[in-house]
This record gives C-alpha cells, structure tokens and sequence, in this order.
C-alpha cells in the first residue's frame, strides 16, 4: 500500500504554494518570449498522440515540484500497487485492475492470489464468437430474421462509455447493424427507442454491473414486456436478450440463459468498464477487431503511464497541471473541447469518470479535506462551443484550463471543412494564451470608449492532444490517458477513487418517495418544499 499523505503536508506543496505566487504575476507569452523553444520543452509523442503541454503557466521548476509532489505522495508506490492488484478500493475491499481487461494473454495481473487474465480472455472469446454469430446472420430472431438492431439498456458507467466508444468510431460501424442506447428511467427515452425497432431483428443487451439498479432493471423489464406482446412465447426472450453483468443470480432472476451472460467482475469499476463485457455494445457495433484494436491501444497507453518517468509520462503530466491550477489557481473546472464531431460524448463520458472518482471530501484517513479535489469536468465539441460559452473562457472572471483535442486526419474529408475547422483549433489555444492588449485594439482604431470590452488578458491556460486519426487504437489510448490522470490525482488528492458512496443518499430518498407518489393521499411527512412538490405533484395527476 502507499502513504495516505495529505498533499498539504509534503514539501513540495509549500514550495509550490511560494511558487504559485511567482507564477501569478508571468503572462504565458512572456515565458515563450524567454524561452523560443518551449514547444520542445513541453511537448511528448506517443505513438499517434502528440500533447503540448508548453501553453500554461509554468515552467521546469513548476514541474519539477509538481513531479517532486507526486514522488512524495506515494505515487511510484501507487501506481505498482494499483497494476499489482492490490485492494486500492479500500472502501469496498477490492481491487482496480480495468488495466488487467486490456491485458494480452500471456500478461499476468493478480486479484486476490488469483491471475485474472485467462478469465478475462475466456469472456473477450465469448464476445469474439458472440459477435461473429451475429454479424454472419447464424443468430435468428424469433421468425428466423438475423439481428439487425442492438438496445443497449443500462446506465452511468455501463452506457456512457459505450455510448461515446460507438459514437467517436461511427466510421468503423458494421454495416447492416444499427445500435441504440437507453439509459434514462423517463419512459420516453425507451418509448422512441422501441419505435425504431423491430421486435424479431432486435438484440437487447441488458447492461449493469449490479443487475439492480432501477433505471436498468425497469427499462429492461419494459423492453421484455414489449419483446412479449409481439413474441407471445417466454422461450424467444434467450434469442433477444442477453446480459453484461456481474451477478450471475439476478441475470437468472430475470430469465436471462446464464449461456447469453457475460461476466465480468468486482475489480472492475463501472465507470473504467468500457474494456470489459460491458463493451459488447461496442464489438458487436464496430466489430470484434475493431474493439481489440481498441483495447490494444489502452494496453499501450498503460504501459506507457506504468514505465515512463514523470517527465516524460502524459497521463501523470496531465495530472499534475490540472491539479496545479485545481489547487494553487483556484480553477473550479476543466473543460474538454474536442474538435471532431465523433467526439460529442467524449466530454461527458469523461465527466462521470473525473467526478464520481475524484469528487470526495473524505480522506483516505477518513478526514475531511482541507483543500479542493475533483474539478467539474465540461465541454462540448468546437466549434458549437466557441460559438456558446468560449466568451466566458476568454474574458469571464474564472480560470477554466482546457484540453483542446482534435485529429490531423478527418474521417470526413469534404473539402476544406477539416482545414477550417482545426484553424480554428489552433487560433483558439493562441487567442487564449496571447489574449489582445489595449495598444493592439488602438492600433486597429478601435474606438477608444470601446477599448475596454474588447481587451482580451489571455494568459489562459491549455492543452493541445492532436492525434493522426481517431482510429480504435488511438481513442484507446487517450481513453486510458484520462483514465490514469484521475488516477493520479486521486492519489495524490489522498482520496478513495473507485468507490462512489455519494450517489447512494439520493437512491435510498427516491426509494423511500416511490410508494408514497403511487396513491391520491396528501403527504406530510417531508420539509414543506418537498411535501408542497409531492402533493402539487398528485394534485396535478388527480384531474
Ligand atoms: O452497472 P450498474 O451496476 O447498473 O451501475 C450503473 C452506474 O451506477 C453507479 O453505481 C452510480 O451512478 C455508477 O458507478 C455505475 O456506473
């Protein structure tokens, strides 16, 4: 196990807090007027991947005492108990070994004693021939048609990232199949699913770690009931569902064919799941190859976080200048700004694996913390952000980093969309970094009562993650890049990551709510503005 430090207490956080000071009177242009090569300075390939990293406000000292933070909090320690298997879910007792899902077959990962890669690789078989039964039209819907539509049900980790894999490799769609996602419990959102698909050419997958949780397990009894009214026979269902989970009991429970099951395991942690079981929305989507290629390319950027040194490490580098300006900036957010449209959900996958990880006030000695955590993560694709909120980016009074990530090759080569499109990419980091002064404005004749609003500071800081192509390789790797930055800002955070306590209060009230929403009576057994929405609520339904 490694220190549970508070970060506060190390050296290099009081060298840093003296520092900052420092850092808060440059303006990041001046430190590339000091320093013309900063690009070389600051910037790493990997592979396909290319981070720059030289447009914030630091310098080598700033990283130097960030890396020497990390080596203080155990992060070396860390990393190896983490890739080791041991129980770093303390919390819940159990391991984190998503690294071990993307493993190759001759690689050993240990859980409890027990190497967990031959088991990981019987069920990436199962999907392998799952997937090659359902491409090839040998699987049959109940009259004999082959599928041809997949509803995936399930939700948080078990939707987003499916949801933002299939979307970002549109392109390597197999053609013929056409995938669905449902996750809300608003039956509107299972309603316009079932509209566009048939019941006899349709494979439901039903998608949850726990197999309890209620917005999955109503959406999934829906679609059975459904699937019922046209199929008329309860021995179709094995044909059309089949299930990603854990819990082998609940998945019979509900009258899943445990051969249609596909396990994964408590060392997985919803939100890191995509690897697992949980992606055969995925391989059956792009297809079995195509998500190995996915898989291969976290593995590398695994290897990459586990061997590289700090300096030269992206996902520990990332890490750290976020939480440079988390903690010595006061930035309450971060923003991701893909420029590639495929990337739409990217953001918001991203958003569940940054703020149910790291969103904790508890330390890993059961203290609260003394200083800010997890940051809200947020974005949209360029250029529909710039076009919405850069403007508070730009001139608003918060400091919000942000990645801006984009490939050099677009899937979609129309004319000089691409161009234009990352012109855009490249002028935003610069607009943000250099900013407008008052002369540049004068110099154009803007009008001098006009100056003021027109003023841009800059000295806003960004990452740059330009990638050849979003191929399955490369959206594997900078995947596992975010993945691992939580990771080590977790650590250093001295806070629990895997768990997710803080979503449970608002399950345990909704349950408790649930049955007094299903009669007429006035209810008074809440705070005044809760009874008031409740009873507003029945009032309104009674008429
Ligand atoms: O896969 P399950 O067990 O249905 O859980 C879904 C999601 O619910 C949570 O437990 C809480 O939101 C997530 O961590 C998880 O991804």
């Amino acid at each position: 196990m490694f220190p549970k430090i508070a970060p506060t207490d190390t050296q290099a956080w009081q060298q840093l807090a003296t520092h900052a000071q420092r850092m808060k009177q440059l303006h990041i242009k001046d430190l590339f007027a000091q320093t013309p090569d900063r690009f070389q300075q600051f910037s790493l390939s990997e592979g396909d991947v290319l981070l720059d990293y030289s447009k914030n406000i630091i310098t080598e000292e700033t990283m130097a005492l960030l890396q020497q933070l990390a080596n203080e909090c155990g992060l070396p320690q860390a990393i190896e108990a983490m890739f080791g298997g041991e129980a770093i879910n303390h919390t819940e007792n159990r391991s984190v070994l998503h690294v071990a899902l993307r493993s190759n077959p001759t690689d050993t990962f240990t859980a409890q004693g027990e190497n967990v890669v031959p088991q990981v690789h019987a069920v990436l078989q199962q999907m392998e021939a799952f997937c090659q039964r359902i491409h090839s039209g040998e699987w049959k819907g109940y009259t004999g048609k082959p599928i041809k539509y997949i509803v995936n049900i399930g939700i948080g980790g078990s939707d987003l990232g499916p949801v933002m894999v299939t979307e970002a490799l549109k392109p390597y769609w197999v053609p013929g199949i056409q995938t669905y996602f449902v996750s809300n419990i608003d039956g509107t959102h299972m309603a316009e699913t079932l509209k566009k698909v048939t019941p006899d050419e349709t494979l439901f997958l039903v998608a949850s770690k726990t197999f309890t949780t209620q917005e999955t397990m109503t959406n999934a009894h829906t679609a059975r009931s459904w699937f019922l009214e046209h199929a008329k026979d309860e021995a179709f269902v094995a044909k059309h569902f089949a299930a990603l989970s854990t819990n082998e009991k609940a998945v019979t429970a509900f009258g899943i064919h445990p051969s249609n099951m596909f396990a994964f395991w408590d060392w997985v942690g919803g939100r890191y799941s995509l690897w697992s079981a949980i992606g055969l929305s995925i391989a059956l989507t792009i297809g079995y190859n195509n998500f190995a290629q996915l898989l291969q390319g976290a593995r590398s950027m695994d290897q990459h976080f586990r061997n590289s040194s700090f300096d030269k490490n992206m996902p520990v580098l990332l890490a750290l200048i976020g939480l440079w300006y988390t903690n010595f900036f006061d930035a309450a957010s971060e923003a991701i700004l893909p420029y590639d449209q495929y990337l739409h959900r990217f953001a918001a996958y991203f958003q569940q694996g940054n703020m149910e990880s790291n969103g904790k006030t508890t330390d890993r000695n059961g203290n609260r913390v003394t200083y800010s955590t997890g940051p809200i993560i947020w974005g949209e694709p360029g250029t529909n952000g710039q076009h919405a909120f850069y403007q508070l980016i730009h001139q608003g009074t918060q400091l919000i980093p942000c990645d801006f990530i984009a490939p050099a090759i677009s899937h979609n080569p129309i004319g000089d969309h691409h161009e234009k499109l990352l012109s855009n990419f490249f002028a935003q980091t610069e607009a943000l970094m250099n900013g407008k002064t008052a002369e540049a404005c004068a110099a154009e004749n803007v009008p001098a009562e006009l100056i003021p609003f027109k003023v841009f500071e800059g000295n806003k800081p960004t990452n740059s993650i330009l990638v050849k192509q979003i191929t399955p390789f490369v959206l594997g790797q900078l995947i596992a890049m975010y993945e691992h930055k939580i990771f080590v800002q977790g650590v250093i955070w001295n806070i629990y990551s895997f768990d997710q306590w803080g979503v449970e209060l608002g399950k345990q009230l909704a349950n408790k709510i649930l049955p007094e929403l299903k009669d007429a009576n006035s209810i008074n057994s809440h705070d005044s503005s809760t009874n008031g929405l409740i009873n507003a609520f029945k009032n309104w339904r009674k008429g």
